[in-house]
């Protein structure tokens, strides 16, 4: 592991009003970063947002194409945008978007996420509901050009803790000025090329800088995991 290149804040709000947020900042390197707050809303506040969404949005569960095969989404979702934004399209499905008018709480859970950035801007939403361990989203980036080459993602997670993973893209050419075959690059760098988040109910996690262009994330399955986890996902359409 690049110790150097890992740099893990952990602070506590200096507010005592506050409850402590216990936020961590991990530097990805070459511009990239992720942020975790692990308790940004407290639990009575989240599990009454949850339970209103659960029951209120309006989720589906499309057939979206990978690699040239159609699949049910393994995970319910549901698209909320600003009007007149460049459509979203992503696995050869194009979400029908709602309006923030349609569902005023959205309106206040963004307040609530932006209030812990400021100066961040977020127009549009992606839901997403795992039904239990056996709904996932697959290894991806959120890439899509009307995110723009530097997208900030921010992403409050409701309901049963999952594991959320990053993973580095693997080199293309020699992309870390090593002159080594691509296969023992590869084996030297592995560790800090990984990095795991419990994502905790009310806990937010923001990817910043390059991390979609140089990194791909995913949430797998997990047989132990029985409830029911809402994650809002608060992007900027360019
Ligand atoms: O559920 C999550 O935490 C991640 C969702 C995600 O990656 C996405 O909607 O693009
Ligand atoms: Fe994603």
């Amino acid at each position: 592991m690049n110790v150097l290149k890992l740099k893990a804040v952990v602070s506590e709000a200096a507010n005592p009003n506050d409850t402590a947020k216990k936020t961590e900042t991990v530097d990805l390197g070459n511009g990239s970063d992720v942020v975790y707050i692990q308790r940004l809303i407290p639990s009575e506040q989240s599990w009454q947002w949850f339970h209103y969404l659960d029951n209120h949005i309006p989720w589906t569960r499309p057939t979206i194409r990978v690699f040239g095969k159609s699949f049910l989404q393994p995970r319910d979702t549901c698209y909320v945008a600003s009007p007149g934004l460049t459509e979203l399209t992503y696995s050869g499905y194009q979400p029908d978007a709602y309006s923030w008018d349609d569902y005023p709480l959205l309106k206040d859970i963004l307040d609530a996420v932006l209030k812990a950035l400021p100066g961040s801007s977020f127009n549009s939403l992606l839901l997403n509901r795992y039904k239990g361990g056996n709904d996932y989203v697959g290894w991806h980036a959120d890439d899509e050009k009307l995110y723009g080459s530097t997208p900030e993602i921010a992403s409050l997670s409701l309901g049963c803790e999952r594991d959320f993973f990053l993973k580095k893209k693997p080199c293309k050419k020699s992309c870390d000025g090593s002159d080594e075959p691509a296969r023992k690059r590869l084996k030297k760098s592995s560790h800090g090329d990984q990095h795991t988040f419990r994502l905790k109910h009310g806990s937010l996690l923001v990817m910043r800088g390059y991390t979609q262009r140089d990194w791909v994330h995913s949430v797998p399955k997990r047989a132990k995991a029985d409830g029911t986890r809402i994650n809002l996902t608060f992007r900027r359409v360019f």
